[in-house]
């Protein structure tokens, strides 16, 4: 009998509307294996920053469950997470160390994350961590506006990873990156996940960078799963399907889109 593993993330019955009145999450479920690095797929529109949202606790669902390694979601369980923003969601008014040190957030008291008083281990560990996505101690020290957009991603991957999360969400990282800089900040991710023995779910539109990177592709439209598979099993139909494209579209532009 093969041992049943208990998923990193599960959801189940989850329904999320907004005020607005557009359905977006209706009896959603999923489950992510430890360890797995999981591409969100699809077109804008169709629910992905919704959902990551809704996993992180950043907007109410209306309904359902979600559990992290088996434990329904609370504050104590957000400990567990670390996210990586599309606009990077860094305070340009602080370094990129002080940036990374706010990471700790859940853990430790408001007062310090204001004031700026972080243990030296924490300040130890934010330096390893910068220095681990390739940016220097002159780098660390200086105001994040003063970085470039890739160099920023780097500074908002180690902040996911100082809490030491078992879950990272990554909401289209390299939505404002250039293909270079996108292809760096996602091995990043994967390797530093990897180390980490971190499940990563990351959303992105680029069906190159989900072929490169996934282990598994969960094909998103209009809030609804339409394929969930390894990058080999995505053809060029489902993904016609997953970006409306029409059936007449030249192939290249599949790969693109
Ligand atoms: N705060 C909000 N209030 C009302 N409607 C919203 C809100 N946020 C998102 N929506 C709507 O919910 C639907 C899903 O949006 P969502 O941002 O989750 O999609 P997405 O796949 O992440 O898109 P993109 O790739 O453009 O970021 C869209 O119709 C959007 O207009």
């Amino acid at each position: 009998m093969t041992e049943q593993v208990t998923p990193a993330l599960a959801l189940s019955g989850v329904f999320k509307s907004y005020e607005t009145g557009t359905n977006v999450l209706s009896n959603f479920n999923l489950a992510i294996q430890p360890g797995s690095f999981c591409v969100l797929l699809g077109a804008s529109g169709s629910g992905k920053s919704t959902l990551l949202k809704c996993i992180a606790g950043l907007t109410p669902l209306d309904a359902g469950d979600i559990r992290l390694h088996g434990t329904p979601l609370s504050r104590k369980r957000l400990q567990d997470m670390g996210m990586v923003h599309q606009d990077f969601g860094l305070s340009d008014r602080l370094t990129a160390a002080q940036n990374v040190m706010s990471g700790t957030a859940p853990s430790v008291s408001w007062w310090r994350v204001a004031l700026q008083l972080y243990s030296r281990t924490t300040q130890q560990k934010a330096c390893a961590l910068l220095e681990r996505v390739g940016l220097t101690e002159a780098h660390a020290n200086r105001t994040t506006d003063k970085l470039s957009g890739g160099q920023k991603q780097r500074v908002g991957i180690a902040r996911a990873l100082i809490s030491d999360p078992r879950l990272i969400l990554a909401d289209e990282p390299v939505a404002s990156l250039d293909p270079r800089s996108s292809a760096e900040v996602m091995s990043l991710l994967k390797n530093a996940a990897n180390e980490r023995g971190a499940s990563v779910l990351c959303s992105l539109h680029q069906i190159d960078l989900a072929r490169a990177y996934a282990d598994r592709i969960i094909g998103l439209k209009h809030g609804h799963i339409v394929f969930d598979g390894p990058p080999d099993a995505l053809t060029h139909d489902t993904i016609r399907s997953i970006f409306n494209i029409e059936a007449s579209a030249p192939e290249r532009q599949l790969e693109i889109a």
